[in-house]
């Protein structure tokens, strides 16, 4: 049977996951391809590093160039993570004349114009498959299968991280313990900061709106709010009330733009995307022609990752990824069909939190600062002081309003006498 000699670089979580694909399945990749994806060489810095893969000898080396300057091989897997020296390696691949397969959403959402474009010119490909949402093909979804729509709305959970954390602080579980537990299980960046402060999903939402919407959204122009600041006590307000906190990236066609931010969400529990628990990711896709899709699926995780990047590299063996990267609306090779709207402008319900003392007035204080913001209170929950002296908590749920009109209310609220902390705001979805 013929032979691709194919490369790796990165043998962590993703790339020894990837190695044992190749090497343990070799009868799943022929008999998709037609042919051997044969693991010639695979790139790590510290040779002397236990591997989560058996390796057969000579494949493993620490020196890049093993890969680049090896005219055998056809296809890269790059699975390092951030900026450096992903970048340069992967502008030499393209230039020494490979295609490219990558898990690095950071590298792309950061150059992708850079990247994208070099691959054209030098009539190469890059396919990005576990970029986003891990295991779930919403990049093979959205970039061919719903070429017939136009898309209206896309809201997803993409950092597993951060739902992990979630999951288990609604289950009781300490915060940083979750965050723990999420690097041990290998679906953490190599800093989790990225996970939990909206950075990562940010980096994702961008991929996914360059090419659902022909937008070209730079991550660090897109509003954010992680997980990072959020209160046990917040979890257990939102259960109450009948919610569940996720971290939303949201992208919805409005009359001035395309809406995009990050934020955690309460949703309403039972509801498909408030059920997402764990390690998944899961996105909504609303599209004028199939109407709503889920996607549900591990986000994060050695052998989902692993499936997505092992898929591309068939695609790309046997020529298809050729033919599908350039139809695919990414980066500069298209003008821009969508401006980011105005954030201040978008609309929708929110929860706010706001520790109070327990003196008369209080409420009526709050109220009239909500009402002069023109925001209607849909409900609000306060339990009694446990001890005299002690603040409460007085939990509001609010009618649709705008985010500026939102703001501008907690401002004022953080300002009043009685206030302990600033208000804790989340967005509220049924
Ligand atoms: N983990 C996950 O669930 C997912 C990860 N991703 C993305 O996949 C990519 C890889 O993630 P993951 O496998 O978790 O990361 P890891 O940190 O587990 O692995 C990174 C690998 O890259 C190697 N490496 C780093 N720098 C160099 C260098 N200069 N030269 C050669 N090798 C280098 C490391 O070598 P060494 O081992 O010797 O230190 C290591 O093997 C990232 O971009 C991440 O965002 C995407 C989806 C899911
Ligand atoms: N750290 C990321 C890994 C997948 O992209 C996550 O938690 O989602
Ligand atoms: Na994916």
């Amino acid at each position: 049977m013929e032979k691709t000699k194919v490369g790796i670089i990165g043998l962590g979580t993703v790339g020894a996951g990837v190695a044992r694909l190749l090497l343990d399945h070799g009868d799943r990749t022929a008999r998709h391809a037609g042919r051997v994806l044969w693991l010639e060489k695979a790139v790590v810095r510290d040779l002397k590093k236990a591997r989560d893969c058996e390796l057969p000898s000579g494949i493993l080396t620490d020196n890049v160039d093993d890969v680049i300057n090896n005219p055998d091989i056809e296809v890269v897997a790059q699975l390092i993570g951030g900026i450096e020296p992903a970048r340069t390696i992967m502008l030499k691949l393209l230039k020494a004349g490979k295609d490219v397969v990558t898990a690095n959403k950071a590298l792309l959402a950061e150059h992708g114009a850079e990247i994208f474009d070099a691959a054209r010119e030098l009539g190469r490909s890059v396919a990005f498959e576990a970029s986003v949402a891990g295991g779930i093909p919403i990049i093979a979804n959205i970039g061919q299968c719903l070429s017939a729509n136009q898309v209206t709305s896309l809201h997803g959970i993409l950092n597993g991280t951060s739902n992990f954390i979630l999951s288990k602080m609604q289950d009781g579980d300490d915060y940083n313990t979750a965050v723990a537990e999420a690097q041990r299980l290998g679906y953490a960046e190599a800093d989790p900061t990225m996970d939990v402060d909206g950075t990562d999903a940010a980096q994702k939402l961008s991929i996914l709106a360059h090419l659902a919407f022909g937008a070209r959204a730079q991550w660090k122009d897109i509003p954010r709010t992680g997980i990072d600041k959020l209160q046990v006590a917040d979890v257990e307000y939102a259960s109450e009330m009948g919610y569940k906190i996720k971290l939303l990236a949201v992208a919805d066609l409005v009359d001035d733009g395309l809406e995009l931010h990050v934020s955690p969400t309460l949703l309403k529990a039972g509801s498909p995307m408030a059920e997402v628990n764990g390690p998944f990711n899961a996105v909504r896709v609303d599209a004028d022609a199939v109407g709503r899709l889920m996607f549900y699926g591990p986000g994060a995780g050695q052998m989902p990752t692993a499936s997505a990047v092992v898929a591309d590299m068939i695609d790309t063996a046997v020529g298809r990824t050729k033919l599908t990267f350039q139809t695919l609306e990414l980066w500069s090779n298209r003008p821009a069909r969508v401006s980011p709207a105005d954030y201040a402008g978008a609309r929708g319900r929110f929860y706010l939190r706001v520790n109070v003392d327990d003196h008369p007035g209080v409420l009526a204080q709050i109220t009239k600062a909500l009402g002069e913001s023109g925001i209607s209170i849909a409900s609000v929950l306060q339990h009694e002081s446990t001890s005299p002296g002690e603040p409460v908590a007085l939990v509001i749920m609010t009618h649709e309003t705008t985010e500026a009109a939102a703001a501008k209310a907690c401002q004022t609220i953080a300002s009043l006498e009685s206030v302990r902390t600033a208000p804790v705001r989340m967005w509220l979805r049924d």
